[in-house]
């Protein structure tokens, strides 16, 4: 079968994405035609770039810093003029267009954001807080929104609603409901977005004219990203520039789009030339995050005014979008969620995680006044990076290494790589080494339970691997009790999301597990960064590159040539999508053909967007649609089917990324009875037949 996705999957605009765009155009002082005209131009580039939302300045139409001139009856005509114009210039263009102009009413001015369709005014916005402190003056010229003197405006030839109560929604597109606020707006203990969103305003824009100062731009940055972080929504934000008035001020231009705490896009400031970003805002995700964080809707339904129906009055239009096949996505995905791409973030993050990883074991050690520890070593990932933080927790104990109890425990199936790379790490360390051949125990059980592998059959089935992971488990807790030590844990979070672990008498259970919320990409970084500081010396830095090299496998079944008998992957799909599945399912609870969207433009081109610092070139690889669609099933088959019953039983470890844990007492708690049904239908109804997965 191939892969023969419905119109619609490749849209962002139809898989809950909403074009954003934020202008700088060039503004010219007491002008309104030309400024018109300016922002007309950039109208049109705009709606050919699929664009649903322009944001242009404050008082774009007139100039900003233009002082007495505001009170002077030609330029205030002339803006109107400009307005209709602008409104019949830009009607043919399926856009969303927010433009600043001096306005009066009933005998007040007022400093206004004017929102227009296809030429239509839907509706008015008056500034609601004028500043009036050191270089601003707004209020020797302008009337403050709660001054207003009527509900309604006829502007441009058009009668339209206006205040500061509107909350523009487009109607065929779900969830884009856009409410405008005006620069120093945003600068009070509580904007009128604010209000806004708990309203139900997803995007908010913000028409500024806010003049450049040292150390200012980031002090805008920190507004909207927090703001856009704690409104759940998406800013937009421009700052006039090129062409405002010098007489006093400088202007930067700077113009940013952020999408619920992270910026999407932001202009050079100091341009000359006219400027124009775009991104594609995650309105699904945003309804999304609001419907799990219930915190926001108890505190709309504590704000007065907030969700009164009486308080807002929403402006409905249908945006009547041009529909195409695939506009792309204007908004870069990260490959590895949970492992940045810049280096410094990943550095701050690698550092992090083994505080947070290696406070936990400490603390438990502490608290249950247990002084060593137990840990069965591979040579693998997982227990390597327990290993570390086991040796961490105890320097930060002031104990002696030798109180790690390290176990390098073969049976059939383990390599000789494996156990040489597990004998260096654990003498590099100067941990108590010890190795025990587990082939005696297993051969006992396979015979005790009638199994034919004890005489030598060649059948490698899942009882015959579970034995060997359940000899090892059942050696650990009884060397532990002998020892009096605590069995530390090493499966990581991704394996806890596919089921792959042995259950109970198993790899699944220990006392305390410091990697329960590691994904497994994320632990290959941590090791690499670890290898990379040389903190525990250059031996165990070697020891360390050769577990990295070493492919990811439980060694269970023996090998019939060259490398291991399984390799992982090869059952539960490549980790770098398996997380990347898991973690937009988790943290966001994505439905599935959205996540195969975003995974396609995360993995689909191998040349674009950065890798995650030190990743080797030949993890660097492209994934197709197909590919991810495949092992998206898998994942969702075994997350969702297979595997709940095995995190329902899970023992203690530390939370470690907001992206998620699997915990049944924190993050992740689900029926272990239900199936995985829901899911692939959605995967298969807005994706087609994805071709058949390999068995679970
Ligand atoms: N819903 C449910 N509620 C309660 N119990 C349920 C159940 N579904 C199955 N079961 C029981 O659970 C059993 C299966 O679970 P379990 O005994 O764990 O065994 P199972 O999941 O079938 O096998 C373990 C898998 O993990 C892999 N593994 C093991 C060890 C280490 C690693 C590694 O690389 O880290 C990988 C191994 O290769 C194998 O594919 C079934 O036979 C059934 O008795
Ligand atoms: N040969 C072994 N000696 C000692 N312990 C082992 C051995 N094989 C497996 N274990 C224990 O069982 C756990 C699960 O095995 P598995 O092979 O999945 O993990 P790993 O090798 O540490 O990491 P990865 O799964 O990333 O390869 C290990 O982390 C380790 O604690
Ligand atoms: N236009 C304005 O409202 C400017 C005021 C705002 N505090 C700023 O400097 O950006």
């Amino acid at each position: 079968m191939t892969l023969a996705p419905p119109p619609g999957f490749f849209n962002a605009h139809d898989q809950g994405f909403v074009r954003c765009a934020v202008a700088a155009p060039k503004v010219t002082l007491a002008d309104p035609a030309a400024n018109a005209e300016a922002i007309a131009a950039l109208a049109e580039t705009a709606a050919a770039d699929h664009v649903a939302v322009l944001l242009t300045p404050e008082l774009g139409l007139s100039g900003y810093a233009i002082d007495d001139l505001l009170h002077q009856d030609a330029l205030l005509n002339a803006v109107e003029a400009a307005l209709a114009a602008l409104a019949a210039r830009t009607a043919a263009l399926g856009l969303m267009l927010l433009v600043g102009a001096p306005l009066r009413l009933q005998g007040r001015l007022h400093n206004c954001a004017v929102a227009l369709h296809r030429g239509r005014v839907l509706g008015v916005v008056p500034k609601s807080y004028l500043p009036n402190y050191r270089e601003f003056y707004e209020a020797r010229w302008f009337a403050p929104a709660a001054a207003a003197a009527a509900t309604e405006i006829t502007v441009a030839g058009q009668t339209a609603p206006f205040g500061a109560d509107l909350i523009f929604e487009a109607e065929d597109v779900p969830g884009l409901a856009v409410a405008l606020e005006i620069c120093e707006d945003v600068w009070v203990p509580v904007p009128p977005s604010a209000l806004a969103c708990m309203a139900g305003a997803t995007v908010v824009a913000n028409l500024s004219a806010s003049n450049a100062t040292v150390g200012k731009s980031e002090f805008r940055h920190a507004l909207c990203e927090v703001s856009s972080a704690r409104q759940i929504c998406a800013y937009l934000y421009s700052a006039a520039g090129e062409g405002e008035s010098t007489t006093d001020l400088a202007w930067d231009g700077q113009a940013m789009i952020y999408d619920l705490g992270e910026m999407l896009a932001e202009t050079p400031r100091f341009a000359r030339a006219p400027q124009m970003i775009t991104a594609d805002v995650d309105i699904e995700r945003l309804q999304a995050e609001r419907l799990r964080a219930t915190s926001f809707a108890a505190c709309a339904r504590e704000t007065p005014g907030a969700t009164d129906p009486a308080r807002w009055r929403r402006v409905r239009f249908s945006l009547d979008p041009v529909r195409v096949r695939d506009v792309g996505l204007r908004r870069a995905v990260a490959r590895f969620p949970f492992v940045p791409a810049s280096s410094e973030r990943l550095d701050a993050l690698c550092a992090e995680a083994y505080a947070i990883q290696t406070d936990g074991l400490r603390q438990r050690l502490e608290a249950s006044g247990v002084k060593r520890v137990v840990i069965g070593v591979s040579g693998g990932l997982d227990s390597t990076q327990a290993l570390l933080v086991a040796a961490q927790a105890m320097e930060r104990l002031g104990r002696p290494r030798s109180d790690i109890l390290a176990y390098t425990l073969p049976a059939f199936a383990t390599s000789a790589k494996t156990k040489a790379t597990a004998w260096a790490l654990m003498r590099a360390l100067g941990v108590t080494a010890r190795e025990v051949d587990m082939t005696p125990s297993c051969v006992q059980m396979l015979r005790d339970i009638g199994h034919p592998a004890a005489d030598g059959a060649a059948q490698y089935d899942l009882a015959y691997e579970n034995v060997q992971a359940g000899a090892r488990t059942s050696f650990l807790f009884r060397a532990a009790g002998h020892e009096g030590a605590l069995v530390v844990g090493t499966g990581d979070l991704s394996e806890a999301a596919l089921g792959w672990c042995t259950y109970g008498v198993g790899d699944h259970m220990s006392h305390y597990n410091p990697n329960a919320s590691i994904p497994k990409t994320l632990i290959q970084h941590l090791i690499r960064w670890e290898a990379a500081r040389a903190g525990f010396g250059a031996e165990v830095s070697a020891a360390l590159r050769d577990v990295l090299a070493t492919e990811i496998s439980p060694e269970l079944v023996p090998g019939e040539g060259e490398g291991p008998g399984q390799r992982t992957e090869d059952f539960v799909g490549p980790y770098a999508l398996q997380d990347f599945n898991l973690y937009h399912v988790t943290r966001y609870g994505m439905r599935p053909s959205r996540v195969a969207f975003l995974a396609w433009h995360a993995w689909r081109d191998a040349q674009a967007g950065a890798w995650p610092p030190g990743l080797p070139e030949d993890q660097r690889r492209a994934y197709d649609l197909e590919e991810i669609a495949r092992w998206l099933r898998v994942f969702l088959s075994r997350f969702f089917g297979t595997s709940q019953y095995k995190r329902s039983a899970m023992p203690n470890g530390p939370k470690l990324s907001s992206g998620g844990a699997l915990s049944p007492r924190g993050d992740w708690r689900a029926p272990s009875d239900a199936g995985p049904a829901v899911w692939l239908a959605e995967l298969e109804a807005r994706l087609g037949a994805a071709g058949s997965a390999p068995p679970l």
